[in-house]
């Protein structure tokens, strides 16, 4: 049985990672992968149900860092691990890189209490010995704040975050710089301004880089 992998997906809102988080898992099950497509905030009843809580109640940066990693330890105990256990490839729109983009580099909140939280959450008891759960792969897709929000304009309703003035998405595509710097082998950048065909190439080609999937046929990127 394969190895589980665990693949998180994040970027600024429209930056189009929910676009080709499908396309990823169609490759991975043609190559005879097992896949569990999720999501944060969300991925179990629980965690759903806090989702809602966070993208339309109002609330201050403490309720809103407590509450995401009150979703992430439940999806992370009951999706995450047992997905991973059974050797799957786990791809995750979201992970923790969005609690610091947005809540510690968005909201201003405090960098080293996020991080107690994310040694805490992410702690897991394992059959031999207690282990760190951080992502294999970071696909972030790196988009200018202003073509983000060109493109939800025209998408969808705006939920809490989205409508947050541009200088917050600034500030979380900043957040999220600053983690691909402090965890360069696990991130990949893609540039995700280029149409979607070519962004989709870029995630392909990431994967398989690792050696985690087949190279494409053709290089072209
Ligand atoms: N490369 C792209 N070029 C132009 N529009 C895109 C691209 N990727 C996604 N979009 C569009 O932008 C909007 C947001 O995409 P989505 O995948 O939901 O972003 P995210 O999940 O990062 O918030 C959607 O309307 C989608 O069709
Ligand atoms: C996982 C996570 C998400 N978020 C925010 C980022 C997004 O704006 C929002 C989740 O919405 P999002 O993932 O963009 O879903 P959708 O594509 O349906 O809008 O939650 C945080 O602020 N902190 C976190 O830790």
């Amino acid at each position: 049985m394969s190895a589980g992998l665990f693949i998180t997906f994040e970027g600024i809102d429209g930056a189009g990672k929910s676009s080709h988080i499908d396309t990823l898992a169609q490759a991975f099950r043609a190559a005879g992968r097992l896949v569990t497509l999720t999501r944060e905030p969300g991925g179990t009843p629980l965690a759903e149900k806090l989702r809602q809580l966070l993208l339309h109640d109002a609330m201050d940066a403490l309720t809103e860092v407590l509450l995401v990693f009150a979703a992430r330890r439940d999806h992370l105990r009951t999706v995450i691990e047992p997905a991973l256990a059974r050797g799957a490839v786990v791809l995750c729109d979201r992970f923790t890189d969005a609690t610091f983009a947005y809540q510690g580099a968005g909201r201003g909140f405090d960098l080293g209490v996020l991080s107690q939280l994310e040694q805490l959450v992410q702690y897991i008891q394992g059959p031999e010995a207690d282990f760190m759960r951080n992502p294999d792969m970071t696909l972030w897709f790196d988009v200018a704040p202003h073509i983000a929000a060109e493109r939800l304009a025209a998408a969808r309703a705006p939920d809490r975050f989205e409508a947050e003035p541009l200088a917050f998405f600034t500030r979380v595509a900043a957040g999220y710089a600053d983690r691909a710097r402090q965890a360069p082998a696990r991130f990949a950048r893609i540039d995700a301004a280029h149409p979607p065909a070519q962004v989709a190439a870029q995630v392909l080609a990431e994967v398989a880089a690792r050696g985690w999937l087949p190279a494409a046929r053709d290089s072209a990127a």
